[in-house]
């Protein structure tokens, strides 16, 4: 159901988030790019989102390295707090710029219904976390700009990743992560762990809410997420992982249809028109607009 036809929750996604924290619930968060990707992962009872920065910048053809601009970022979101009710952890890089530009970030994300703004602490230009050649700034540059948006939110929780795993390594990693959790963040965000066993470590040293990201083709091991909930994360996050399944069935059909001037075949594996219709909620549209219809035709 979509954003037209039914009414909004009133109660603010971030604090939606925060109860679900609190109850020490385990979130499965699969990372969406747009509004048509959110809505099936509401449909499929998914109980948060994560807007991914990587995800997004792709399907704006873009690769990540830092070029989404605050603004660029809001406007994805909105459209996707607009479609769904659930709690969205949005991904906002390093921040847009410094301390100043972080306050304003959780301003303008929190005012379009953002449950949780994840910054991180490398130098621009930034990279995929899982990527070689990464560098972060001093610990206290990236604690200046969790206190700033600390001051600046209302609600909405604060997530501090660290990249500090690949150049600095696993004890500066957890150095770090407790100066963050200091300076107000909410979550832990520990980026590329290499191992399972890392990842065990983490959460015995670091006893504080934590973000487990599990994408794919990266340097963590893929481990299941029922195995991180109970090592004691609270969020494990699977960025990219709808966008890649896309990309490669649209690889596959474009393909098929330059070869044999026909999509015929792929018919069966497609989303049926009725299928994509139920998703928009089409039938509310309908009905909505020929109840309006009818109010204005009364005498
Ligand atoms: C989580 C992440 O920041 C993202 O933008 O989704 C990426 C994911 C990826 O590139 O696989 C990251 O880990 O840096
Ligand atoms: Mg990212």
């Amino acid at each position: 159901m979509s954003w037209l036809v039914k009414p909004k929750t009133n109660e603010p996604a971030a604090l939606r988030l925060r109860r679900h924290l609190e109850a020490e619930e385990a979130l499965l968060a699969p990372g969406v790019f747009n509004a048509l990707v959110a809505l099936e992962a509401e449909r499929q009872g998914f109980k948060a989102l994560y807007f991914s920065g990587g995800a997004y910048a792709a399907s704006l053809g873009l690769p990540d390295v830092g070029l989404l601009t605050l603004e660029d970022v809001v406007h994805g979101v909105r459209w996707v707090t607009r479609a769904v009710d659930l709690p969205v952890i949005v991904d906002a890089d390093t921040g847009f710029g410094g301390a100043l530009n972080v306050a304003r970030a959780v301003r303008e994300l929190e005012a379009v219904g953002a449950a949780a703004i994840q910054i991180e602490d490398q130098v621009m230009p930034k990279r995929c976390g899982h990527l070689a050649g990464k560098a972060v700034v001093a610990a206290e540059v990236m604690a200046e700009k969790i206190a700033a948006a600390r001051r600046a939110r209302e609600h909405l929780v604060i997530v501090a990743r660290t990249d500090a795993r690949g150049p600095e390594g696993f004890e500066a990693a957890v150095a770090r992560a407790e100066l963050y959790l200091k300076a107000g963040a909410d979550v832990v965000f520990p980026e590329a762990l290499e191992s399972a066993a890392e990842f065990r470590a983490f959460a015995r040293r670091v006893r504080a809410p934590l973000l487990a990201n599990m994408t794919e083709f990266g340097r963590s091991p893929l481990v299941p997420a029922a195995r991180l909930f109970a090592w004691g994360y609270r969020i494990v996050i699977f960025p990219v992982t709808a966008l890649r399944a896309a990309m490669k069935a649209v690889e596959g059909v474009l393909a098929a249809l330059r070869r044999e001037g026909s999509a015929a075949r792929w018919v069966p594996r497609m989303q049926t028109r009725a299928e994509l219709y139920a998703l928009l909620g089409y039938a509310a549209y309908e009905a909505l607009d020929r109840s309006l219809g009818e109010a204005s035709d009364a005498p």
